[in-house]
């Protein structure tokens, strides 16, 4: 399934969009993988700290800096015309060329929560991914005669590691956004369902109208198999590499102690379905209706008393 559906026969399909999330799982999973690589270097995530930032006037951080200047970029390539693209960086430059002619689908709105996917996945997910290889590197700290604070500092792989967190944070933008189509679709599929709760604001109602649980245990069912499979470590010889551990990354099974014979993975996989149950899952359904700043509750905006009541004449889909 490719990850652009917007151009695809029915746009709207609400398979072919569960396929773009899908899809969009290897994407986040094998560049949590990448990350996973590097040490946490928490320099890079402070606003300021990086002095040489401040004389060119930027007060912001170093990843910061890179969405910026990423962003900058893609926006002269017309990155953000596209109605599934969301800049985590303001005031961007106009693009060089004229947008697409993207099929007209969603309705006006002003939802981009990318400030939140910014704030839990410095706080929550970097953190725990990173786990592994900031362990190695505060002991080789430490055999280096560093203690303390210094232990944990960087390996000093600040551009690296920042190039692939905006890959991250692109990725996971994407999928939570797509919940703008999932919303459309569910609506244009029953809008007599929809209508009366969103004129009475019922988040709730709403909510539930788009919640789907099987969807969501079958999703992390497969996340969990896809995060093992693809993190497990490999010989040179292809094999997966017998070691310790149960896919939480650093080598200690699942009860705290080593288990031998067990494999050995490159990221914590425990990490990866907890981003999607507590994080990218909530937030998905924040972006469809249940949020402060949702797609549904702002889908009747601009429509006419007679445009609303041929949404409620017309018959659900099935
Ligand atoms: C995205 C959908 O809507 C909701 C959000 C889901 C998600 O973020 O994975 C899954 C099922 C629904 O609860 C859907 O129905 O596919």
């Amino acid at each position: 399934m490719a990850q652009n559906n917007l151009f695809s026969a029915d746009p709207l399909s609400l398979e072919s969009i569960r396929g773009v999330l899908i899809r969009l799982e290897e994407t986040i999973i094998f560049s949590l993988i990448e990350r996973a690589q590097f040490a946490l270097n928490p320099t890079i995530y402070q606003k300021g700290a990086i002095a040489q930032l401040k004389e060119l006037g930027f007060d912001g951080s170093w990843l910061e800096w890179f969405l910026a200047e990423i962003e900058s970029f893609h926006a002269k390539a017309r990155r953000y015309t596209s109605p599934d693209e969301y800049p985590f960086t303001s005031n961007l430059p106009p693009p060089l060329l004229p947008p697409l002619n993207f099929p007209p689908i969603l309705h006006p709105n002003t939802v981009n929560v990318n400030p939140t996917i910014l704030n839990f996945y410095i706080h929550f997910i970097l953190p725990r991914i990173t786990a592994s290889a900031t362990q190695a590197l505060a002991a080789k700290r430490r055999a280096e005669g560093v203690k303390g604070a210094g232990e944990w500092e960087d390996d000093g792989n600040w551009g690296s590691a920042a190039t692939v967190d905006v890959s991250v944070l692109q990725a996971i933008s994407k999928r939570v956004h797509y919940g703008k189509f999932v919303s459309e679709t569910k609506f244009r599929a029953h809008p007599s369902a929809f209508i009366p709760h969103i004129q009475s604001q019922n988040r709730d109602a709403l909510g539930d109208l788009i919640t789907k649980p099987e969807v969501e245990r079958a999703l992390l069912r497969r996340l969990r198999k896809k995060a093992s499979l693809y993190g497990q470590e490999m010989g040179p010889d292809g094999e997966p590499v017998s070691g310790l551990g149960n896919g939480n990354g650093n080598g200690v099974g699942a009860n705290g102690h080593e288990e031998g014979g067990k494999g050995k993975w490159k990221i914590d996989v425990d990490c990866v379905v907890e981003l999607y149950e507590s994080w990218i899952i909530p937030l998905t359904k924040e972006v469809e209706v249940s949020g402060p700043v949702d797609y549904l509750i702002q889908r009747l905006d601009g429509l006419s008393e007679k445009e609303i009541q041929d949404l409620m004449d017309q018959p659900a889909k099935k």
